[in-house]
């Protein structure tokens, strides 16, 4: 094995050690160590044109799949008419081909990455998708990574080496081979393998993890590590929880193991759906691009603010009162505003119908709400229980003073004449209005907007609220949602039920007519098509003409409204779908009252839970994951830590580690994969020049980055000042509520930067960080390990 720096073989990750365990810098493309002396093993460059030649094969094998494809999609898209089920079959076939033509797309960058070397003599190659020999007995010629025969390369090392002789790294550019690493694992080198904490393809890592950001999240899909590929192919059952400093790769491994999941457990997963929570839509379109680039396209990425259908929450809001919201307390609250909606009249109400004056008083209307409350249903699936029984007590009297006998004997009128009374009442507006005003069907926004418009209702149902509590949640009933109201939309929701019979009804009339419609459009475009489709030479260039774009756009409009939505579509539009499988990441951030948004998108409880309870910003969010699962599994959770920082390198984590250790002095930092030997910088400047200097730094970190990413990280107070400031002298700088990562310098707040990362990174004001929030030094500490490479830090005063 090639040589390495220094740990000793039984030094433990979760011990300080200033030590990075890989080596400074990544070996060059010819195999050759960081220093240019030759490794001890290594590929020679013959070796080269052979692996070319095997690339090249398996290329050919993802053209010949992709023209198949491309081909079988044509032929169902001219498949036109037949019965409703063969037209839904078709339907679903053409989605299949379609993704299927994305997904060997999107595996065109680096297809094989990798070669296992086998002791009996054979070979294997893995890449991001299986591929079968087209000829003979169909022979695996690629392996897909997730496969079980796949796991060697990732975990295979010279002192267990499962069989594997040499494991070599295959670099490609576009569809050539430019460079390859070999590990010979034998005894020889077993001996230094603890040396490295166990990396392994470490020249493969090291490259990778130095390279210059883009603004977009690659995958990591050569070179997992295996305290990685642990929890990426843990059992799908169950809460996983992973814990792990910054940089540890938790994203990574949330994304490849949803990857690993749907290949593993498809055929649950491809029709329950997996749910992929992010903290912010910034953070979501950073990582968008890693699933596809793993073959995977059906994952549904969201944040919790995005997961009630319809509603889009972009209002801002101050921290302190998101707190609130994300409360538990606020179930009981939202509980009590539904009761409060449940009216009782202070004095009898008169109905009068015809002639016939009917009186309605409190207690009447009282005792039938106490009874229907009784029965525990949901506020709107209630309803039906209260109207009759008030209409009862109406048909009543309005019996007993028709019927009654003037004689003094027993009423006249029977059960029939009772039931004619009763189907009348019921269609007497008047009675329908008196009902919408004693018991009125709700939304879910009604009831959240309702209640913090009012001061009145606030005071009724938060009154375990102190008074500044309830003034902070007032506002007026306008100006949108804020992330923070979703879980109590959410909660409303289920404490109304949903009534959505007459949704359904509306729902399966529009389709009908849709369906109609398109069936239409098809049997138009299969006639005028009949004869170019039998022309082979179109259907062999495999572009899709005119009339194939007109059938599959009807068709994808059509399964946009109805039945044909793929899973992810069909569950981003259902708030009450059951997910097979939910991934959180930056799971710490979340409050009490999102938790219970997602157990309830999840009853199964298979959930993969990723974060780092010292990087918790939001006030609302968790210190430790205890008390967060307790409610939902008590202890029937797992935990995996992650212990290595990719990101990071050793210089820039010694200055984190002193923030942690005031944050919590038993915390450890991750250990550094690598240094640098670039020391962190450290400036102070007169407030007055603060925006000057910054510019200044700007300018000088990003001529430093070359083609890399600058992160510029400010206290929110801040922005607004240092972001005109810095537009103003360069104007490419990106900021804003999203603002654009693909710029070569974003300026941000912590909480924009979460799980976000940049070559090089400035630090504005670290102090008044520290100051804004009550969470201020786990802010910090986010701030100062986002950096790849380089870290400035710019303080005032
Ligand atoms: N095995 C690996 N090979 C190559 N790069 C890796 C590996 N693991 C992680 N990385 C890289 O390290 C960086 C940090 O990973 P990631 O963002 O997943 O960390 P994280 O634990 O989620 O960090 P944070 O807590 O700060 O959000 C990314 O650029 C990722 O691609």
């Amino acid at each position: 094995m090639s040589k390495q720096s220094g740990a000793s073989p039984d030094q433990r990750f979760d011990e300080p050690v200033d030590e990075p365990i890989g080596r400074a810098a990544p070996s060059a493309a010819d195999g050759s160590g960081p220093d240019g002396q030759p490794r001890p093993t290594g590929p020679t460059v013959d070796d080269i044109p052979g692996e070319q030649r095997y690339v090249a094969m398996l290329y050919g094998r993802l053209d010949d799949l992709r023209t198949q494809a491309t081909r079988r999609l044509r032929g169902a898209l001219h498949n036109a008419g037949g019965t409703q089920q063969e037209r839904s079959q078709r339907d679903g076939t053409v989605r299949m081909y379609a993704e299927q033509i994305d997904r060997l797309g999107a595996v065109e960058q680096g297809l094989c990455f990798g070669r296992l070397d086998l002791d009996d003599g054979t070979r294997r190659y893995v890449g991001r998708i299986g591929i079968f020999d087209s000829v003979g007995e169909y022979e695996p010629v690629l392996l897909d990574w997730r496969a079980p025969a796949a796991r060697p390369f990732y975990l295979a090392t010279a002192a267990a080496p499962d069989g594997v002789r040499r494991r070599r790294h295959i670099r490609t550019r576009d569809r050539e081979v430019v460079g390859l690493d070999d590990e010979v694992l034998d005894l020889n080198s077993a001996g230094q393998a603890g040396d490295r904490g166990g990396l392994t393809g470490e020249a493969a890592l090291l490259a990778a993890v130095t390279a210059s950001r883009t603004g977009r999240m690659t995958d990591i899909v050569r070179t997992i590590q295996a305290e990685q590929d642990r929890v990426i192919r843990a059992d799908l059952d169950g809460v996983l929880v992973v814990q792990g400093g910054p940089g540890t790769g938790k994203t990574a491994v949330a994304l490849h193991r949803a990857a690993y999941l749907l290949y593993t457990h498809r055929q649950i997963l491809s029709t329950r759906g997996v749910l992929l929570v992010g903290p912010n839509a910034t953070f979501l379109r950073y990582i968008s691009q890693v699933l596809p680039t793993l073959a995977e396209t059906g994952v549904l990425l969201r944040t919790v603010g995005e997961l009630f259908p319809g509603i889009t929450a972009t209002r801002a809001e101050p921290a302190e009162v998101a707190e609130l919201k994300g409360r538990l307390d606020m179930v009981e609250v939202l509980a009590a505003a539904i009761r409060d909606r449940q009216r009782v009249p202070d004095e009898p109400i008169e109905i009068t119908i015809e002639r016939d004056s009917l009186v309605l008083d409190p207690a009447t209307v009282a005792a039938a709400r106490d009874r229907v409350r009784r029965t525990d249903r949901p506020h709107n699936l209630a309803r039906p229980l209260f109207d009759v029984e008030i209409v009862h007590a109406l048909a009543d009297q309005l019996a007993e003073r028709l019927g009654a006998d003037p004689l003094g004997g027993e009423n006249l009128l029977d059960e029939a004449d009772l039931a004619e009374f009763r189907r009348e009442l019921r269609g007497e507006p008047e009675v329908q209005a008196v009902l919408d005003w004693l018991w009125p069907i709700l939304t879910p926004q009604q009831v959240v907007a309702g209640l913090f418009a009012s001061e009145q209702r606030l005071d009724v149902a938060a009154a375990s609220l102190g008074e500044a509590e309830r003034a902070a949640l007032r506002r007026e009933p306008w100006g949108g949602w804020s992330p923070a109201d979703v879980p109590l939309l959410d909660e409303a929701a289920e404490l109304l039920g949903e009534d959505d019979r007459a949704a359904q009804a509306r729902a399966a009339r529009q389709r009908r007519a849709e369906i109609e419609y398109a069936e239409g459009v098809l049997e138009i475009a299969a006639g005028s098509k009949s004869i170019d489709f039998e022309d082979e030479a179109d259907a062999e260039d495999g572009m899709l003409d005119v009339t194939d774009l007109l059938v599959a756009d009807r068709l994808a409009e059509r399964q946009a409204d109805g039945e044909q939505l793929s899973t992810a579509e069909r569950a981003a539009a259902d708030r009450s779908w059951a997910f097979g499988h939910v991934i959180v990441d930056e799971a710490q951030e979340l409050s009490p009252m999102a938790w219970r948004v997602l157990m309830r998108r999840c009853p199964s409880r298979s959930m993969t839970l990723v974060g780092d309870v010292a990087q918790t910003g939001a006030l609302a969010g968790a210190s430790s994951w205890w008390p967060v699962l307790e409610p939902y599994v008590g202890d029937r959770w797992r935990l995996e830590e992650l212990t290595v920082s990719y990101r990071t390198p050793s210089e820039i984590l010694a200055v984190a580690a002193k923030v942690l250790a005031e944050i919590d002095p038993a915390l450890t930092p991750p250990r550094a994969v690598r240094d640098t030997g670039e020391q962190p910088w450290d400036a102070q400047v007169g407030t007055g020049e603060l925006a000057g200097r910054l510019v200044e730094a700007i300018r000088a970190e990003a001529a430093g980055v070359g083609a890399g990413r600058v992160g510029v990280i400010v206290p929110a107070g801040l922005v607004d000042e240092l972001g005109r400031a810095a537009t103003e002298a360069e104007p490419e700088v990106a900021l804003g509520d999203d603002p654009e990562l693909t710029s070569r310098v974003v300026l941000l707040t912590v909480a924009q930067a979460k799980g976000l990362e940049f070559d090089s990174v400035l630090v504005v004001d670290p102090d008044r960080i520290v100051a804004e929030s009550p969470r201020g030094r786990s802010d910090l500490y986010v701030a100062l390990t986002r950096a790849t490479q380089r870290l400035g830090i710019l303080r005032t005063g």
